[in-house]
Formats: C-alpha cells, structure tokens, sequence
C-alpha cells in the first residue's frame, strides 16, 4: 500500500464514497479510501433480497445497542445496530426509501449555529447527487430534483396495489398525495407518498454504484476494502495537533499506518466514526482514562447525543392485499426457493428428475428474475418498503411533520422476524404458523415519530479497537417521545380504518398485552395498551445520527475542534436527525463537504454547487 496520499478517507460508505470520488475528479489531487468490508455481493443489487445482507457479518457489522425504555419484548432484550460493512456501506444495506427531510429540519440546523446548512444552502446538494426519472404516480414537484446526478431516484414498476392503496387511505384522513420531497411535504394537513427509492432500472443505486464504480480506473484514487482503521495518528507541535494519517490493520491481520498530505477525512458513520475519535483520544476525558486511552483533546460530546427513530409494527392480515412471501420468493429466482426454507433442493446439482410442480415453480422463478435482470421490473424491484405519510401530530416541533408512517407490502416469516427484527413470533401471534403462512397475504403499518428528544450515546468500552463500543440507545428517556409514539399510532390506525374497500381490519394484538390490558377483540386498543406495545416491540429504524454532531465535535465546516487537517464528514455530524430516512441527508453532507474541502485546498472539482 503506497503510504502517502494528500486524503485519507475512512469508510466508503453513503458520504465516505461520495467525498472520494468528488476528491479525485481532480487528477492533481492523491485519494486514498480505506473501507473495513469487501465488494458488496451480487444480491445487493436486488432490492428485495435486503433483509438476506443483515446479520452477516460479511455486509453487516452487526452492532447490539441497550434499548433503554423499549426492547422489553425484542429476543435477547438487545436492539440490533446493523451497518453497512462494504463498499456503499449503510447504502448497500439499507431499505432504499429516498427522503431528504422536512425543509424546516435544516433551516433549524442552521439556526442553532450550523451555518451554511440551511434548507436553500443544501438544497443544490441534494439536486447534484440525484438522478430522479419521473412516473406520473409520483406527483413530483417539478423545480425540486435533479435529473443528472449519480444516485438514480425513482418508483418501482409494476406500481403495487396495496402501496397505492396506502395512499389513498392516507388521503381520506385527510392527507394531501403530492411530493414528501418537494414543496408538498411543507402541507400542514401531511403529505402521503408512494417511496421514491434510490434506485435505477429495478437496481439498487448505492454510492458504491453510482459514485465510485465510474471511479475505480482513476489512478489518483486507491480503494482498499478489508482495510480495519484502528486510530487516527495526531501528531502534537506545541499547542497545536493535526491529524498525519491513519493506523489500520489490511484484511490479513497486518497492521499499516497511511499518511494523509493534507487531511484525513473520517466517514465511518455515527457509530464508527466517534468510535475512532475516541480510540485516537478525543472525546470525554474521564471516559477515555477509564479505558486506558490518553486524552489528546478533550472533547465532551464525542458519541453523545445519539438520536435514533424507531417505529412500531402494527402487523395486518390481508389477503388478496398484501404480497404473499411465496410470490416475493419466487421472483428473487431459485435460489431463494432452496432448502432449508423453500421446496427446492438445498444443492441446484440435485435438481434433475423434479417433480413437476417444483420444475414449474423453478422455471417460473427463473422466468421472474430474468425478467427483472433484462427489464427492471417485476416484485424484486422495491424492498417492499414502498409507500409513506408525513404528518404533525401537534404535540410540538412546529418547524417539521414530527409523524412518518411506512408501509411495508409482506409480512415477512417467521425466521425473518425473529432472525432479522428480533420479534419473537410465538409471543406476537396467537398462531404464527397460520398467520405468517407465505401463500397469505399480510401488510405492515410502520407508525414512526420522526423528531425523537432522548439522546443515546455511543460510548468506549475498551481501548482495543476490535471491541465494538458500548451503545446505549436510551429510547423513551424523554416522555415527550412516548406521547408522540401513541399519537402517531393513533394515525396509522385511522390510515388501516380508511383503507379502500371497508378496511384492513384489527391490527395484531399479541395475546399477552391483550390479556395484561383487558384488550378485547373487536375493541379500541387504549392508549396504555399502544404504549406497552411500543415498549415491547418498537424497532430501529436504522437512523443513527449525531455523535459528532456540527457545533459540539466539528465546525460548520466539519473541521473538527482542537485538531488540525481532521474533519468528520457522514451522518454523525447531523445536528438533529433529520424528520424521515437519512440516506440522502447523509449523500448531502458527502457532496458538501467535498466541496468545503475543495475550497480549502483548491481542489479542482468538475462542478461546484454551493
Ligand atoms: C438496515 C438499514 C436500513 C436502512 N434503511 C434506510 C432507508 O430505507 N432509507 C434511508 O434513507 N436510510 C436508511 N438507512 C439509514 C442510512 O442508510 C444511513 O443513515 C446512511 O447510510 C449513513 O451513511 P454514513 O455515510 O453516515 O455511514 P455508512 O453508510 O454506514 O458508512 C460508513 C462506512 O464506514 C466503514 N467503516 C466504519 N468503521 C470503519 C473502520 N474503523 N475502518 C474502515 N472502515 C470503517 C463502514 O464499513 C461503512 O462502509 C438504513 C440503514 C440500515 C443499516
């Protein structure tokens, strides 16, 4: 590995793969990107196979948090932390639902010190990542996307039915159907949507994909994958420290340390990167100490402030509505119908002499796939995850919609729920086998507050950069966040109340919260029993954001404190998570801070938006 580049770049992941490749169109410029995880494998590609990428630890990097006031009824107490470990990182993993945030998130940004984040100052950001192709179910805002970015933006195909019928249903609570991403999502009454999804022609669009695939061949930019960063190497001159460059183990165990002319940028995510901020010693000095660290700057907020969205599923059986898991299987092609979960033979060399329902469903799968692999369409073109509300539920946060209720199109399995989600079937349903059964059909309404007030952290546990650090997720601390949770609730089942046709019908009560709150079918859950469901059962959202956040870790221009040639550029510099998914906010802190670099040290980039 050639030792000296002008930037060393640290994760590539949905901001760290962005800076990188911005960096390099300058072909002056020496980019070196350091990632922990590999290529990602060909599933990534298919944007219903998500689920398969977590709990690997070959995508995933498998982190558990302390729940806090949730988790109660989660298998093992622990909330699943996944992040993406491969080139795209968290983009490579994720549900593919594209949201910027409320505009009134960033103008808050801005208005607490984060200048240059406002709304108009990110906006252009937002317009030079996206590739958005339009479908006129999306009822697009026309002035607010870009068309010529990397990061292809748009609908699935075929439209689902029970997606569009969200919509609707949405509608008739009094929900405006217009554009979340646009000038719609300022509607007082809300806005309901199908997703807008990041991806091009039925193919998930990662960073890796759309950013730094185009930008392998350049010879200015050296990508190592398998690449452990252990610590940033600071160097003290007097008074003043600056980072030189990295220490790493490569993907064989040896340690190297990579040096940075200019700067090292950290964009290993709001777990990964305040974790190396305090594995190089800065952050809270006491914390540090106690893991036998030496404090070099003593900065108190590092991995503080952790700010997470949770939702909590409201699980629906629906025939003839939702996507049966045997269709969705289907069209993932044959393998996702091998034993042990599916009919076909574990090993496809067994796979003469079928009997002949098994031959037809094999070739009808292959019949699927193809057509997904030629054209982009067909079920395998959406992570399911397809359809979305935003709302005010008037409990506070004026500046945004503080209620975001998803839709997922299946019911997933029972080994999906408790492998993936850590829901235990057994205690959920009065009948798992019945109610998950793939050839029903089940939908899911994700009601989810989106401007949490708990703060989490993330915390060292040991001075051995091995050791994943210590997350506590602390939902629920504020009560502020339970009263929305119950509200938003509320909404999601008026929206199921609403649904096209009569109705979806009850919601699933799990028979032990029934019977602890005197639930009777038939009944209106109180808001005692919502609460409780939620303190059981509400799940990540996967939206970590904050530990570094702008103003406390790192400057407006994500310089960070006390240190020279160091920044910090991914979701963790967010000053508060944004109201909705955090892909293509954290996208936008990549473009920008490239080009805040840029102006720095007179990068020259090939388009300059800010
Ligand atoms: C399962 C899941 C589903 C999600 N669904 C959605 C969704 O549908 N829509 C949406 O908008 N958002 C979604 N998100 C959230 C969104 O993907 C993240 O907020 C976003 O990707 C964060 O970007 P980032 O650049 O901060 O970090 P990441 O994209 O996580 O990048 C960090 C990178 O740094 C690397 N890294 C970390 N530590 C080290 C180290 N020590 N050495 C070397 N490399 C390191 C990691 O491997 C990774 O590649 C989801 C997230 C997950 C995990």
């Amino acid at each position: 590995m050639d030792s000296t580049y002008d930037y060393v770049i640290v994760g590539a992941g949905s901001a760290g793969a962005v800076v990188a490749a911005r960096l390099s169109e300058d072909p002056d410029v020496r980019v070196c990107l350091l990632e922990a995880g590999g290529p990602p494998p060909p599933s990534e590609l298919v944007p219903a196979a998500v689920a398969s990428l977590q709990n690997d630890p070959a995508t995933d990097w498998m982190y558990n948090g302390d729940p806090g006031g949730v988790g109660k009824g989660l298998i093992g107490g622990q909330m699943m932390v996944p992040r993406g470990k491969m080139l795209g990182g968290s983009s490579g993993l994720n549900y593919m639902a594209y949201v910027r945030g409320h505009p009134g998130d960033f103008d808050s940004w801005a208005a607490g010190g984060a200048d240059g984040w406002s709304y108009q100052e990110v906006l252009p950001y937002f317009l030079k990542a996206e590739g958005f192709v339009n479908s006129p179910e999306l009822h697009a805002d026309p002035d607010v996307h870009g068309h010529d970015g990397p990061v292809g933006v748009s609908v699935r195909q075929p439209i689902l039915p029970a997606s569009a019928q969200f919509v609707e249903a949405a509608g008739a609570t009094g929900m405006k159907q217009g554009d979340y991403n646009g000038r719609d999502r300022l509607s007082p009454e809300g806005v309901a949507s199908l997703f807008q999804t990041t991806t091009k022609d039925g193919r998930r669009s990662s960073t890796f994909h759309a950013y730094l695939e185009p930008a392998m061949d350049r010879e200015n930019l050296t990508v190592v994958t398998g690449a452990h960063v252990e610590r940033v190497v600071l160097e003290a001159d007097g008074e003043v420290v600056r980072a030189t460059g990295v220490a790493c183990r490569t993907e064989h165990g040896t340690p190297e340390t990579v040096a940075a002319g200019t700067e090292v940028v950290l964009c290993a995510g709001a777990i990964g990167s305040p974790h190396l901020l305090l594995l190089s010693g800065v952050g809270p000095r006491e914390e540090l100490s106690a893991a036998g660290v030496a404090c070099v700057v003593d900065l108190p907020d590092v991995g503080r402030h952790l700010k997470d969205h949770l939702h909590t599923p409201l699980m629906f059986a629906a025939d003839g509505i939702g996507e049966t898991m045997t269709e969705v299987a289907m069209s993932l092609g044959p393998d996702a119908l091998r034993a042990p979960a599916g009919p076909l033979p574990a090993d496809p060399a067994d796979d003469d002499d079928l009997p002949e329902p098994l031959a037809a469903a094999k070739a009808e799968a292959e019949r699927r796939i193809a057509e997904w692999f030629t054209t982009g369409r067909g079920l395998a073109s959406s992570s399911l995850y397809d359809a979305v509300a935003f709302f005010s539920t008037g409990l506070g946060d004026e500046h945004t919609h503080d209620g975001q209720i998803g839709f997922l199109a299946t019911g997933y399995t029972p080994p999906i729920w408790e492998g993936v989600f850590r829901l235990p079937a057994a205690a959920f349903f009065e009948d798992p086998e019945s109610f998950l059964d793939p050839t029903r059909g089940q939908v899911v309404v994700l009601p989810n507050p989106v401007q949490p007030h708990s703060e989490g952290s993330v915390r060292l546990a040991s001075a051995d950069p091995q050791v994943p650090p210590r997350i506590e997720l602390n939902y629920f601390d504020d009560p502020h966040d339970v009263a929305v949770m119950v509200a938003v609730m509320r909404r999601a089942l008026e929206i199921a109340k609403a649904w096209p046709g009569g109705g979806l019908g009850e919601a699933v009560i799990p028979p032990h919260l029934a019977q602890a709150h005197g639930h009777v079918a038939g009944a209106e859950p109180s808001d005692a029993l919502l609460e409780d469901l939620a303190r059981h059962y509400a799940l990540t959202v996967y939206h970590e954001t904050s530990t570094c956040r702008i103003g406390d870790v790192v400057d407006p221009r994500l310089r960070v404190h006390g240190i020279d040639a160091l920044r910090v550029a991914d979701a963790s510099v967010m000053p508060n998570v944004v109201s909705g998914n955090t892909n293509a906010a954290a996208i936008m802190i990549g473009e920008k801070a490239a080009e805040l670099i840029a102006t720095d040290h007179g990068v020259h980039l090939h388009e300059v938006v800010g």
